[in-house]
């Protein structure tokens, strides 16, 4: 049988959901599900204005429910979902009574394996207790930390035999994985939704599951810090910034020149004002593709110029940021060296010795420690924690995806205040 491409609707937004819909649909979608945050933000409203829309489609209501579960399966199907899913986390109680109350008024009964400590052993227990489909699920959240739904999946396939759906940040290649490892149903939420085009990306996702069997390739797995380093050129500095909950770049730092994309992990110097011996001792202490971060303490006396400049774009340094002053601006803009300062000025001081290099330091007053990571653009420079790099990276990416979407809306003649319906939104 072919797969089932179930679309689902993580937005705040009804009208914007079911705009979104149309070109899911438009793309390939099977399945409509009314997701968590649109349920939370709309409630059942959501899940009935969906079925008025798409009478032909199955309507999901992804309910997420851990308790009263005859009342909230009820309710979900009274309202015109076909498939509705509560969590699996819950105990078995719940899950019986969403069962008989499932079954009471006719509609499949989904279970999400989400954060359940062994899938394989509730999936088994999920299907004697009367579920119809069990959902391998990796929440948007723990997808940030690097955990995949496949790794699941094929353990729960060996044990059960009902249907199985699979979701969490799949796109077109790992969503034909999850079909090549027996998935039924196939979730997509971010890839489609987010999409600028999300009719095209829809299509791509049908295409590949349908097609999974011949041609499903197993990519090799890159390693944390090449996919941390690749996602971040991806983004933008604001995108880290919003993904941090908005936190600030470095004060006064600013690029040299336009067009600079800094991206690496830290090797720091604090420094004593222009003695220049620690930070250009750094360069043969960074290694390629990392970025010098030097604490000068001055705007009027420099540490760094375009030959200690030159060393660096020779070995294959990223670039470096100073919080004080830079010199040979001109220079350092013909070799293209990504370099970011507060400060230029002419004049150096002595060589002398003083400072240290990979000490924890305060730059453009943020705290850099040796392996944190740099991202410098356009707009500033951002620091962000070597233990939080992959997940922020991640983050980023989402924000860019979702800019991605509400710049399509902006292209067809809505301001931003009405794309977001900021006047709702408002604090109270
Ligand atoms: O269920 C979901 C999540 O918990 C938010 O409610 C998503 O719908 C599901 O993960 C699919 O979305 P993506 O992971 O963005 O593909």
């Amino acid at each position: 049988m072919k797969p089932i491409l179930q679309v689902a609707l993580d937005e705040v937004e009804l009208a914007r959901a079911v705009n979104i819909a149309r070109e899911a649909v438009a793309g390939g979608a099977d399945w409509l599900e009314a997701g968590t945050p649109l349920i939370k933000s709309e409630g059942m409203s959501a899940v009935r204005t969906l079925k008025n829309e798409f009478r032909d489609h199955v309507i999901v209501a992804d309910m997420k429910t851990m308790d009263t579960g005859a009342i909230e399966v009820e309710m979900a199907i009274k309202s015109g979902a076909g498939v509705v899913s509560i969590l699996g986390a819950c105990d078995d109680s719940t899950v019986e009574e969403s069962v008989r109350s499932a079954r009471k008024y006719g509609a499949r009964l989904m279970v999400d394996l989400i954060n359940v400590p062994d899938p394989v052993a509730r999936a088994v227990r999920l299907q004697e207790l009367g579920a119809d489909i069990i959902g391998v699920h990796v929440g948007i959240d723990q997808q940030m930390v690097g955990k995949d739904p496949l790794d699941i999946l094929k353990g729960v396939r060996k044990a059960v035999t009902i249907q199985i759906a699979v979701a969490g940040g799949l796109d077109a290649d790992s969503a034909a994985g999850a079909v090549a490892l027996g998935a039924d149903i196939v979730i997509v939420g971010g890839n489609i939704i987010r999409a600028r085009d999300v009719t095209a990306s829809a299509k791509r996702v049908r295409e590949s599951i349908d097609s999974a069997g011949k041609h499903y390739i197993v990519r090799e797995k890159k390693s944390i810090d090449e996919e941390t380093r690749e996602i971040f050129m991806q983004v933008s500095t604001p995108n880290i910034s919003d993904a941090m909950h908005r936190a600030p770049a470095m004060r006064d730092v600013k690029p040299l020149y336009e067009g600079i994309k800094l991206v690496g992990k830290a090797v720091t110097v604090q420094n004593f004002p222009g003695d220049w011996s620690k930070p250009v001792e750094a360069s043969d202490v960074a290694q390629k593709g990392e970025v010098i971060v030097i604490y000068n303490g001055s705007n009027y006396v420099a540490p760094w110029g375009e030959l200690a400049s030159r060393g660096c774009q020779q070995k294959g340094i990223a670039g470096v940021v100073i919080d004080g002053a830079i010199r040979d601006v001109d220079d350092i803009k013909r070799i293209k060296f990504p370099a970011f300062a507060s400060a230029s000025v002419p004049n150096a001081n002595d060589p002398k010795g003083f400072g240290e290099i990979n000490a924890e330091i305060t730059c453009g007053g943020l705290r850099v420690r040796p392996g944190d990571w740099i991202i410098g653009d356009d707009n500033g420079v951002m620091v962000v924690p070597a233990e939080r790099a992959y997940e922020v990276a991640r983050r980023a990416l989402e924000v860019k995806k979702s800019e991605d979407r509400v710049r399509t809306e902006i292209e067809r003649g809505k301001t931003l205040a009405q794309v977001m319906d900021l006047y709702k939104w408002e604090k109270k």
